[in-house]
């Protein structure tokens, strides 16, 4: 199978860049962007875009309507589609196990259903939303659940790195792509396919292939190490306060070691909202 149509479930932040950097750099695959929300596709479909990111408006205006589409017609999205990106919110929990730490894969779960229900030939169904470790496993198993002949899935783990403000430059010209699949010889078509979309403008070298365990784990581990920087420049900030140092000149002396390197170490009050991910690391904990 050589992917010719992509359906990506979560016109957000990722989704909708994503999606577009895909549709210009891959003209031959149509690429249709749904969301439950009328008001946020009407936004993806006029001249004033949901959100703003330096270079996307270009890219958008270059692609939609060409092969790049913006729907809340979810059905025949999925229908049609070869495979279909997740890139769905998981807020933290506001209640039960987990609260106030734990990812809510609610929407992430709500997605899978949809796919269940609506699917009618094989699916490569890629998890780009930030989940703990196992979720794709949950994914399978909604799937599974409403096992149709003649219809299978494959589940890639295809987490994304790009931070707002900068989110076309870091699809572009990204530190690395990472994708994970099963062990296996239908697990690694389904990553070849995916290689192959991301191949249209990033060298294989980049592109770094692994299980969908280590992918998961990876995107939870590097979220917790950024996290980990922010919090000890800002202990160090405080050792600055009471012994008369500039933070931001420590910044500098040890950002300049090549062993530490000099990004993600500006002191604030910021929380990093994702720490807690790697706390609860695993589904169900
Ligand atoms: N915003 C960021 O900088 C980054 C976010 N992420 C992760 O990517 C995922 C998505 O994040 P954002 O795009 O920022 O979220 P977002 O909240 O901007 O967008 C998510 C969209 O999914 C839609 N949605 C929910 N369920 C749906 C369904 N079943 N079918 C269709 N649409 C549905 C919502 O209506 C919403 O518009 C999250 O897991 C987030 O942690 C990863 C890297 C960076
Ligand atoms: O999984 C997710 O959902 C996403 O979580 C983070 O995104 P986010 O939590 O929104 O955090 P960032 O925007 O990257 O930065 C966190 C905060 O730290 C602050 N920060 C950053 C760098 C620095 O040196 N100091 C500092 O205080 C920023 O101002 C920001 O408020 C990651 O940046 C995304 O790559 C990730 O995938």
């Amino acid at each position: 199978m050589v992917v010719q149509k992509i359906c990506c479930l979560g016109a957000g932040y990722v989704g909708g860049p994503t999606c577009s950097v895909i549709a210009l750099k891959c003209p031959e695959i149509k690429v249709t962007v749904v969301d439950m929300s009328k008001e946020r596709i009407a936004q993806w479909n006029s001249d004033k875009l949901p959100i703003y990111e330096p270079g996307l408006d270009d890219v958008v205006k270059a692609c939609r309507g060409r092969n790049l589409f913006f729907s809340t017609d979810y059905t025949n999205a999925i229908l049609e589609a070869d495979l279909i990106f997740i890139s769905v919110n998981t807020p933290t929990k506001t209640f039960g196990n987990g609260k106030g730490r734990a990812a809510d894969l609610k929407y992430v779960e709500g997605a899978a259903r949809m796919i269940a229900e609506i699917a009618q030939s094989n699916k490569i169904v890629v998890e780009k939303s930030t989940v703990p470790v196992r979720a794709a496993e949950s994914i399978l198993n909604i799937l599974s659940a409403n096992n149709k002949p003649g219809v299978s899935y494959q589940i890639l783990s295809n987490p994304e790195f790009l931070a707002e403000g900068t989110a076309i430059e870091d699809l572009l010209h990204p530190d690395r792509v990472l994708i994970g699949g099963e062990d296996s010889p239908a697990g690694h078509a389904a990553v070849e396919e995916l290689c192959g979309i991301y191949e249209h403008w990033i060298s294989r070298k980049n592109i770094l292939t692994t299980n969908t365990w280590s992918s998961e784990l990876s995107k939870l581990a590097a979220n917790a190490m950024l996290a980990q920087r922010i919090s000890s420049i800002n202990s160090l900030s405080a050792v600055c306060e009471s012994t008369g140092a500039d933070v931001s000149e420590v910044a500098r002396a040890i950002g300049l070691d090549s062993r530490i390197g000099s990004k993600f170490l500006q002191a604030s009050i910021a929380v990093f909202k994702r720490i807690s991910s790697i706390l609860f690391i695993f589904v169900n904990v």
